[in-house]
């Protein structure tokens, strides 16, 4: 059964909803096939589905294992872990219903170095090696689709030492008897490069569609869910487009997802790469440094259309 109301498409749970089918990457195809349909998705939704992406099952069932184990602990312990948090999103005010555990994931991280147990600690490290892996591969299958001379030139920000890239864990606890189902994690598009999510099999992350209306992704766990961030957004003076996406809560089940956050370091320039820029494509965005965008987006709140307050002014703007 499909329903579609005034701002939400509501499936039974297939990925074609609405007459609609999301984007799903088979990353196990010719190299060329792939590229193209990577660069299609991000123009179109800034999202797509990847699958056969080669990363172990072993390594994602421990990280969940662990990510669990550690959801599982008492709250004193929790709140002693620095990047716990729960209910707060960012600095702004905006609530949430779920706690998270938020880590710096740069080659270089003290956050990971310093979690215990020991067994979390590495399944940590080793699922952050490979997923920044994963999104590099991605980021240069994006450059090569794009015919940018340079294919690194995406992921080189992330394999830099000093890389700002984060791996977020999050707990959205089942509801309760008399909760009615709602938002879990607001509106939001990341500010980052690209994000990879991977989430147990409970239904929760819904994207927005071009036309307004929400989608509800079917959860699978063997597949990562590729976002097009706010700063690939700039750097390809606006392409592929960050897409906007929110969690509900869910019935009787407890969801986890675990968010990779590709960002370059913090002193980064980010501005439109040569190449998308031309006369009748003028840069739409000034240039920044990461920190600049970063401060600037934490300041604001998380539904904000935080990209807009970087936007050259366009007599199409001014209108
Ligand atoms: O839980 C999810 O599926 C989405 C989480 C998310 O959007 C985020 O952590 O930025
Ligand atoms: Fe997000």
């Amino acid at each position: 059964m499909v329903v579609a109301s005034a701002n939400m498409l509501v499936g039974d749970g297939g990925e074609r909803v609405g007459g609609l089918e999301l984007p799903r990457v088979d990353l196990s195809g010719e190299r060329w096939a792939v590229s193209e349909q990577i660069v299609k998705a991000s123009q179109e939704y800034g999202f797509f589905k990847l699958v056969k992406h080669g990363v172990p099952e072993d390594i994602i069932a421990t990280m969940e294992e662990e990510a669990s184990a550690f959801f599982a602990k008492p709250v004193a312990q929790k709140n002693a872990t620095a990047g716990y948090g729960s209910n707060t999103i960012g600095l702004c005010g905006d609530v949430g219903r779920l706690e998270y555990l938020l880590l710096n994931a740069s080659p270089s991280s003290s956050s990971i170095s310093q979690l215990n147990p020991s067994n979390f600690r590495n399944s940590v490290s080793e699922y952050v090696g490979v997923v920044r892996e994963l999104a590099c591969e991605i980021l240069e299958l994006m450059a090569e689709g794009l015919e940018v001379p340079n294919t690194q030139a995406f992921s080189n920000f992330l394999r830099h030492h000093d890389s700002d890239s984060l791996l977020r864990l999050n707990h959205y606890p089942p509801l309760l008897n008399n909760d009615i189902i709602n938002v879990a994690f607001g509106e939001h598009s990341d500010p980052q490069i690209l994000s990879l999510i991977r989430s147990n099999d409970v239904p929760g992350l819904q994207i927005s569609l071009p036309n307004g209306l929400w989608f509800p992704v079917s959860p699978d766990p063997s597949a990562f869910f590729v976002n097009v961030g706010d700063a690939l957004q700039v750097m390809t003076n606006g392409r592929f487009v960050s897409v906007r996406h929110r969690a509900m809560t869910n019935s009787q089940e407890s969801r986890m997802s675990m968010a990779f956050f590709g960002a370059p370091p913090l002193n980064a320039c980010i501005a439109a790469l040569p190449e998308m820029v031309t006369a009748q494509r003028p840069s739409l965005y000034r240039p920044f440094t990461w920190a600049e965008y970063k401060q600037a987006a934490y300041s604001l709140r998380l539904g904000d259309h935080r990209i807009h307050h970087f936007r050259v002014c366009t007599q199409v703007d001014q209108q």
